[in-house]
Formats: structure tokens, C-alpha cells, sequence
């Protein structure tokens, strides 16, 4: 189908069509604010001379880890520009003619580069929703996604795309590396335990750039519904728009960013590798009838070839 950003501008919507109803519950989510708020990790602190400093952050870093599953990074040391490069290049991508977005659109899940509109929760993407029968409704997005390693991919167009996200994509393995020493760190393990036993080095890394139009009744739609992230832990970065809701005691809870700052989260292979004791919460995207909501994500796993033992 032809992208929700080409949708969106040609008609007028003033109602969803039924196959993008999406029924979700109906619980109320909750905004983090003064009295709810996820943590914040200064991640200069990790690499700070003085113990108390950096017992204190893995002290900090291991708790969020439990009690969240998600944590905003500042002081990260990716720069600006970088980020906002980064964005700038992703919105072009979205902003090319239908024809050349679809040239690196393969149905072939394991192919490197993948762009979709819309994707349902049935079998092409079994990370939400798998085959159930009730999930069978297209998301209101469009997305691209691309292997980054070991391997390196990416669309050949916009021609810029390449280079900055090669350059992200370095940045974020080295934040996921030493992010992962602190967590070791925290979980009484070896710092470099994590590291070794997923195999880093060639560990696996996905970027996807997701693209949410204003939808006009954004309670009966849905960006991504509820799931959890495979690998061991995802970074996004939004675009000042906020969607991005997680399960926290039973609720679900709207997180606010913080300009420039990182969301992290746990994922499935950490919560194994720590015996369950950081879990890889459940999180969706939701939409507005507002604004366009972008986000990008970095999904850092083990190497393919690491059987967790
Ligand atoms: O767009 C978001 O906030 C959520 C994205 C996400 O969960 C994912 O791509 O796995
Ligand atoms: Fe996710």
C-alpha cells in the first residue's frame, strides 16, 4: 500500500477506515510527571574518576533497570548535531516518491533493508501480534528498517543517509557497550560478562526509523501496539512528539523525554541474562490527531551466533 504520509496528504480524513481500528483497552494512561517519573542516568558518571561517583550511577543505573525497564540517558555524548542530522535525513527518506521508498521494500523478512506502510499485526510481523487472528489490523505508520551489524546496510538514497547513520550506529554500540559494564556491574558480574557472553563484538544492530502522521481519531488506531523488544537493550530518540507509553505497575504511563536526552529500555535477552531480575517491559506507540510523530530506534543485541546458556 502506498505510504501513510501519501495517504494522509491526498485525503481529508476526518474518520479512520475500518481496517485500521485498532481496539485497545480502554485503562487510561498516565502522564510521567513531578510525582511519576522515569529515572535519568548521567552517563558521564560512568566514566568518572571517582569510585563514590561511579558505584553510585551503577547503584542508580541497576535500580532503574528493576523498577522501570526504561531510563532516559543524558550526558551521552552523542552530538547534536548528529541527532539532528540524523532526523533530518530519515524525514527526506519519508519524503521521497513513493517509487523510490518502495525499491528497497522486500517481503522477505530477513532482507536488510525493509520499508512498510501500515503493516498488520499478522504474519509479516510477527514481533507484533503474531498470527492472532484479532491483531489483524495495519498500523498507523509507515516504517524502514535496516540491519547496521555486523553487517552494514542501508538505502542508497537519500545519498547523506549512509554516512550519518554509519556514524550513529558506532556511537550507539559504544554507548550500548559501556551502558552494559555499568549494568554487568550492577548485576554483581564481571564488568565485561555481559559483553563477552552475547559476543558484542559482532553483536547485532537494527535501526528503524518509524513515521506516525496525525490520525484524526487517534484512540481507535494504534502506532505499534504493546510488545517487547528482542535483544538486549533499545535506544529512541523521538521528535519532540510524545507517544511512547510503558507498563509500569500494572499501568500504562506516557513518558515525557527530555530535549537532546535517550530513552533506553531493557529487552528480552537481558531480562534472560539477568535471571528475570531486569524485565523487558512491555511498551506502544500511540498517535494524536496533532502532529507527526517521528521515532528512531537502535535495537543493540548479541551476536547471532550466541546461544545464551
Ligand atoms: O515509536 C515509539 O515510541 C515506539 C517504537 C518501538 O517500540 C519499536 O520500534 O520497537
Ligand atoms: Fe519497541
Amino acid at each position: 500500500m502506498a505510504s501513510f504520509r501519501t495517504l494522509v496528504q491526498a485525503r481529508d480524513f476526518t474518520s479512520i477506515p475500518f481496517d485500521l481500528a485498532h481496539f485497545r483497552d480502554t485503562q487510561e494512561s498516565i502522564q510521567t510527571g513531578p510525582d511519576v517519573s522515569v529515572p535519568v542516568i548521567d552517563f558521564s558518571l560512568l566514566s568518572s574518576t571517582n569510585p563514590d561517583e561511579r558505584a553510585k550511577v551503577i547503584l542508580d543505573l541497576g535500580k532503574a533497570c528493576e523498577e522501570w525497564g526504561f531510563f532516559l540517558v543524558v550526558n551521552h555524548g552523542i552530538p547534536e548535531n548528529l541527532i539532528s542530522a540524523l532526523f533530518n535525513v530519515c524525514n527526506e527518506f519519508f519524503d521521497m516518491p513513493e517509487e523510490d521508498k518502495l525499491q528497497f521494500d522486500n517481503k522477505n523478512p530477513l532482507y536488510s533493508v525493509t520499508v512498510r506502510s501500515g503493516t498488520t499485526g499478522g504474519n509479516d510481523n510477527e514481533q507484533f501480534g503474531g498470527n492472532d487472528p484479532n491483531q489483524q489490523v495495519k498500523l498507523w505508520r509507515d516504517y524502514l528498517r535496516f540491519f547496521v551489524h555486523p553487517e552494514y546496510h542501508c538505502p542508497t538514497k537519500p545519498k547523506e543517509m549512509s554516512d550519518i547513520v554509519l556514524e550513529y550506529s558506532r556511537r550507539t554500540r559504544d554507548l550500548a557497550r559501556k551502558l552494559l559494564r555499568g549494568i554487568s556491574q550492577s548485576l554483581g558480574l564481571e564488568e565485561d560478562y555481559i559483553e563477552k557472553a552475547m559476543e558484542l563484538d559482532s553483536g547485532t544492530q537494527l535501526f528503524a526509523a518509524n513515521y506516525y502522521p496525525p490520525c484524526p481519531q487517534p484512540d481507535l488506531a494504534i502506532g505499534i501496539p504493546p510488545h517487547t523488544d528482542p535483544g538486549l537493550l533499545t535506544f529512541l530518540l523521538q521528535n519532540g512528539v510524545e507517544g511512547l507509553e510503558i507498563q509500569n505497575k500494572g499501568k500504562w504511563v506516557r513518558l515525557t523525554g527530555i530535549p537532546g536526552a535517550i530513552f533506553v529500555n531493557t529487552a528480552d535477552q537481558l531480562e534472560i541474562i539477568s535471571n528475570g531480575k531486569y524485565k523487558s517491559v512491555c511498551h506502544r506507540a500511540v498517535l494524536n490527531n496533532k502532529k507527526t510523530r517521528i521515532s528512531l530506534v537502535v535495537g543493540n543485541g548479541p551476536s547471532p551466533d550466541t546461544i545464551a546458556a
